[in-house]
């Protein structure tokens, strides 16, 4: 079993060492042009980890593979059609970072709207001198409309928030309608320019894929206007960054709340992080440790499992590999 990208707990490296051999190479940022970790890729049939491009390329290399198990509910960074054609498992780990990934989302939603980020640095530059003027007042979050694209667990999750936790108007939109979600949080369906019209915030929760490509551009920004606020807790792909900085700066939105971008880290030329009405993080949706840990501890469970031909607890293409 080979490890990239995401050195794992002790605690969970001994439990794979209970049934493996393990090639460790979380050490290397980017392992996939190292000689040791190719020839170890090489012998595996089993690899676990996060955040590394697995493409055709990667897949040609691992003729033994048989289970890749990804330390994220996202699997943008895999060739999900070239696996299953391979006959490979891909597991990831949904559910357990549902909670601590929505909360960074109305994180975003509260320190956007109310300047959090910009008056503690104003605060913090020893600005603060007189009574606080107009032109320093944030937005309410409760009471107000929110828009949320996508409507998963991460989705329901950040409506249950905005709902029962700030007597939000909570609309959506998904490729398909959820009556459950309609009927136990009280979300309403909407068409996505309708939602965008009127939402005070937009916030986007959808999986990053062809169909969802820059799904955000100059025209979408338009149809929100100069008092929404966006937030993306999803890809950054899923945004056409230079139109999101256009609008920012020209004001056709009112900021961004962003925690994802289409590069990571973000290049020291990409203007916003500086923005003044853009609080942006460093991909932190499921970064606590708790939840850290509990997805590390899945993905194990899920490479152990399907290593010993059960069904894991979270297989991303189980129904393309004709399982069952
Ligand atoms: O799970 C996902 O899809 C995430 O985006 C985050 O929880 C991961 O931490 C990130 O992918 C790290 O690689």
């Amino acid at each position: 079993v080979v490890v990239f990208n995401r050195p794992l707990e002790e605690t969970l490296k001994a439990k794979l060492e209970q049934h493996f051999e393990v090639a460790d190479y979380s050490h290397l940022k980017d392992p996939s042009e190292d000689p040791g970790f190719l020839e170890a890729l090489g012998r595996a049939e089993g690899a676990i980890g996060s955040s590394l491009k697995f493409g055709q390329a990667l897949i040609d290399r691992a003729p033994n593979l048989k289970v890749v198990s990804s330390i994220s509910v996202g699997v943008d960074n895999f060739d999900v059609e070239a696996l299953s054609r391979r006959g490979i498992l891909l597991c990831h780990t949904p559910d357990v970072l549902t909670e601590t990934t929505a909360d960074t989302g109305f994180a975003l939603i509260m320190a956007t709207a109310r300047r959090v980020v910009e008056l503690a640095d104003w605060v913090r530059d020893g600005q603060w001198k007189e009574s606080l003027t107009p032109a320093r007042f944030g937005v309410d979050v409760q009471g107000a409309t929110l828009g949320v694209v996508g409507m998963g667990r991460i989705g329901a999750a950040i409506a249950r928030r905005g709902k029962f936790g700030f007597n939000m108007r909570v609309l959506y939109h998904n490729r398909s309608r959820n009556q459950e979600y309609e009927g136990e949080i009280g979300v309403e369906y909407c068409e996505l320019d309708a939602l965008l019209e009127q939402s005070d915030f937009v916030c986007v929760t959808v999986p990053f894929s062809k169909q969802t490509e820059k799904m955000f551009g100059k025209r979408e920004f338009e149809l929100m206007g100069p008092k929404t606020i966006f937030v993306n807790i999803a890809r950054g792909g899923v945004v056409d960054e230079p139109a999101l900085i256009e609008a920012l700066e020209q004001g056709t939105i009112r900021a961004a709340g962003l925690d994802v971008f289409v590069k990571e880290p973000i290049p020291a030329d990409n203007p916003l992080p500086r923005m003044r009405n853009v609080v942006a993080l460093p991909h932190i949706g499921s970064a606590t440790d708790a939840t850290r840990y509990a997805m590390a501890e899945l993905a194990v469970d899920n490479l152990v499992r399907g290593l010993a031909g059960e069904r894991p607890k979270a297989p991303y293409n189980w129904k393309d590999l004709d399982r069952d």
